[in-house]
């Protein structure tokens, strides 16, 4: 893989958070076990794509990992360590529907980056710089909320890109998109990747797995059944849930 850091950045670094080791975690609500003793590692360099049937867990998955909710057990660990407030600029999370400030494309992007304390002049250097990767740049001064679904959602990709984390968590990012704005959003996270970001995604598109994947991981009713490189998944999925999804004729 061709990675480019970003100047004075070296993801794969000294100071990386990857990889990211998961064990033995489980999601509990109620008296049932939605997620069942996931195990799995995460480490720099291939795109990894997270697929299964509806309520197989994806989302909940990506959720626990970014840490947006608790796992009723087992471990999240950083580079060995637990998660904690080091990690707040260094993965971040895009979701489904976009959440956006009613403000205009560029003050999006320059609250968050204030909040974590850029400087003014830096702040517009980086908004130039991720708007024009997006395809944006000619609508900095709009209302974020006038945008179609397709830019609504680069330009979410952009503001958590703007503080360049080392893992960004997609979750089903382009599912309300039609296939022209898909492919838009699938190039700007294959140019993040190039940068040398970490992607982790979820997708119900298996073109788009195909076509973003290097590696892929599927979930069947919480349990991780799967986990191979693209080309291993796709020609010869060792599960037989795999293999039904695959085929379109899984049952849930
Ligand atoms: N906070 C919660 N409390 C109770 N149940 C939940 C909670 N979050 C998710 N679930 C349930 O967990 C299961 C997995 O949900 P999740 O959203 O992770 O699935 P998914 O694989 O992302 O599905 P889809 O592909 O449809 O988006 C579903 O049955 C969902 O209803």
């Amino acid at each position: 893989m061709n990675v480019i850091p970003f100047p004075g950045q070296s993801p794969a670094g000294p100071s990386t958070i990857l990889p990211l080791q998961v064990r033995e975690l489980c999601f509990q609500v109620g008296g049932t076990l939605l997620l069942d003793h996931l195990n799995l590692e995460l480490r720099h360099g291939p795109r990894t794509l997270l697929i299964g049937p509806n309520g197989s867990g994806k989302s909940l998955t990506l959720r626990l990992l970014h840490g947006l909710i608790r796992p009723s057990s087992g471990t999240i660990r950083w580079d060995g360590l637990p998660p904690d407030r080091h990690l707040r600029t260094r993965q971040a999370m895009v979701f489904q529907r976009p959440v956006l400030l009613r403000r205009t494309v560029r003050a999006n992007i320059d609250y968050v980056l204030r909040i974590h304390g850029m400087g003014r002049a830096q702040r517009r250097e980086r908004i130039d710089e991720v708007l024009a990767q997006a395809g944006l740049e000619a609508l900095g001064n709009r209302s974020a909320r006038v945008l179609s679904g397709g830019e609504q959602q680069r330009l979410a990709i952009a503001r958590a890109w703007a503080l360049r984390p080392e893992v960004l968590f997609l979750d089903e990012p382009t599912s309300n998109l039609d296939p022209g704005a898909a492919l838009a959003v699938e190039g700007m996270i294959d140019t993040i990747h190039q940068r040398g970001t970490k992607i982790l995604m979820t997708t119900h598109d298996m073109g788009q797995a195909r076509r973003l994947g290097d590696e892929i991981l599927f979930l069947h009713r919480g349990r991780l059944l799967d986990q191979a490189d693209a080309d291993t998944f796709f020609g010869a999925p060792e599960s037989q849930e795999a293999r039904a999804f695959l085929q379109g004729g899984l049952v849930v």
